[in-house]
C-alpha cells in the first residue's frame, strides 16, 4: 500500500483501501490493487462499427467532492434570509450539523467538526452565516495552503455577481 501518490500527497486509506472521496483521482487509482492509472484516451479502433457511448463520468474525487460541496453550501448561505426566523437559524444549524457529520470525506469531516466546535455557527443574518462559511472554507484553504478569499466578497462571489473594477 503506498504512502504518497503521484500528486506528492499522502493517501487515505478507510479499512484498509484507499478512500475515493479522500484522495485525488490519481492518486486513488495508483493506491488501487491492480489498478494503476490508465491513460484517460485508450486508442480507439477505427474499422470497429461506430457505437454512441455515454460519457461515463467516474465518482467524484476529493476536489470535485470539495468545489461542489462548497457550491452548494456558499449558494444556501446567498439565499439564507437577511433576518431569519428562530425556526430558519435552528434549520441551518442542524443543517451544518448533520453536513459535518455525514461528509464523504471523512477526515475532511473530522477536521470540519472540530471547527464547528471551536467556531460557533453564526446563523443571525445572511451575513453572519455568509461570512462564517467563507472563514470555515478559507480554514480549509490555509489547511491546502491555498490563498485566502476575502470574505468581503464572497456576496459578489455568489451572490451579485462581480462588480465592475474587481
Ligand atoms: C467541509 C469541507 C472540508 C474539506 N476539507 C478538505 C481537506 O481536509 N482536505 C482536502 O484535500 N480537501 C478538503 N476539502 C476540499 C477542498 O476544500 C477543495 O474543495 C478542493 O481542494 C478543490 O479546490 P478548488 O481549488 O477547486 O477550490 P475550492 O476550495 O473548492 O473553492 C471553489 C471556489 O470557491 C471560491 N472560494 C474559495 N475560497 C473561498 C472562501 N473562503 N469563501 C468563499 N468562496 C471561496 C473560489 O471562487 C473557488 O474557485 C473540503 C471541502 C469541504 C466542503
Amino acid at each position: 500500500m503506498p504512502e504518497f501518490g503521484p500528486t506528492g500527497r499522502r493517501i487515505i486509506y478507510k479499512d484498509g483501501k484507499p478512500c475515493r472521496s479522500c484522495n485525488t483521482l490519481l492518486d486513488f487509482q495508483m493506491a488501487m490493487p491492480g489498478k494503476a492509472a490508465r491513460p484517460a484516451v485508450i486508442a480507439a479502433d477505427l474499422t470497429a462499427p461506430v457505437t454512441v457511448v455515454e460519457d461515463k463520468q467516474c465518482p467524484p474525487d476529493v476536489e470535485l467532492l470539495g468545489r461542489s460541496s462548497w457550491t452548494l453550501l456558499h449558494s444556501i448561505a446567498a439565499s439564507y434570509p437577511a433576518n431569519p426566523s428562530p425556526i430558519q437559524q435552528e434549520d441551518i444549524k442542524t443543517f451544518v450539523s448533520i453536513f459535518s457529520r455525514i461528509y464523504p470525506c471523512w477526515f475532511c469531516a473530522d477536521d470540519f467538526q472540530a471547527y464547528i466546535k471551536k467556531n460557533e455557527v453564526q446563523v443571525k443574518s445572511q451575513e453572519a452565516f455568509g461570512k462564517w462559511m467563507c472563514e470555515a472554507h478559507n480554514e480549509v484553504n490555509r489547511k491546502l495552503g491555498k490563498k485566502e478569499f476575502d470574505c468581503n466578497l464572497w456576496q459578489q462571489r455568489w451572490k451579485d455577481g462581480w462588480k465592475g473594477d474587481n
